[in-house]
Formats: structure tokens, C-alpha cells, sequence
């Protein structure tokens, strides 16, 4: 079943999100892919890949991703934030990270994180339902 991913990295951290969607372009090919605005154009032309693109993060592309989970139309975010350098958006990147949580969507910030999630048996397995809470 087709998923809706969203990809997105600071700056500092676009390269180990390219090679890492590069490593793992199979199966990203089969899903939709979302993305912030300049990660977005890079993995287009990385992977030549369709993706859509959000704004930047500053311009409210984090929001625009949020709005995605708060609306149950987003199955899994690759957000590899930058923990060294400060973000003007800094409240918008809490703000996405917070909806994860709200709308128990898996989230990986790293690497490692996101090899396990892909990896996942169920990540694929069509019979595999996340429980999405009732508020
Ligand atoms: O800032 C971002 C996420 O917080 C990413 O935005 P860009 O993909 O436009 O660089």
C-alpha cells in the first residue's frame, strides 16, 4: 500500500538525508514523497524521484508538513534536524516534531532511526495498522 512520506533535512544534515534516500531509493520509489522546499529539489534531482514540495522550512513548510499529520494524511517523517545549529524556525521544527507525538506518526531524526523504520517488516506489511488516537 502506498504511503505518504515526508523528507526533510537542515542544512547540515541534506547530505546524510540524500545518501540515505539514495541508499534506499527502491523502496522510497514506491511511495508518495512530500518534502520541504530546497530538501525537496534536491532529492528530486538525487533520486529522480517525484516529489512534491512544500515552502522552505523557514517559510512555513514545517507547518505545511504538520497540517499534513494533524489532518491523518501523513504515514511516516524523515526529519533530520540539525541538533548543533540554531533554526529561525526553531518553534515550527518543535511544532512538527510535538504533531509525531500527538498523532503517534513514526519519526526519524537520524539516520540509524530512519535505517530501523524503512526496515521495518511492517513497514510494508499492508495488514500492519498504527493506532492513530482518538482525542
Ligand atoms: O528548514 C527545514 C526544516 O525545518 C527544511 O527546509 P528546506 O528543505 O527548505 O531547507
Amino acid at each position: 500500500m502506498q504511503k505518504n512520506l515526508a523528507l526533510v533535512a537542515h542544512d547540515h544534515k541534506k547530505p546524510d538525508l540524500i545518501r540515505w534516500a539514495q541508499a534506499h531509493k527502491e523502496i522510497l520509489a514506491k511511495h508518495h514523497l512530500v518534502a520541504t522546499g530546497t530538501t525537496g529539489g534536491l532529492l528530486a534531482d538525487a533520486l529522480a524521484l517525484p516529489v512534491f514540495r512544500y515552502k522552505s522550512g523557514p517559510l512555513g513548510g514545517d507547518q505545511q508538513i504538520g497540517a499534513l499529520i494533524a489532518e491523518g494524511k501523513l504515514d511516516a517523517l524523515f526529519f533530520f534536524w540539525d541538533p548543533l545549529n540554531p533554526a529561525p524556525h526553531d518553534p515550527d521544527v518543535k511544532a512538527l516534531l510535538r504533531l509525531c507525538s500527538v498523532w503517534n506518526v513514526p519519526v526519524a531524526c537520524n539516520e540509524s532511526s530512519a535505517d530501523l523504520i524503512i526496515s521495518s517488516p511492517r513497514f510494508e506489511d499492508p495488514g500492519y495498522q498504527r493506532a492513530i488516537p482518538e482525542y
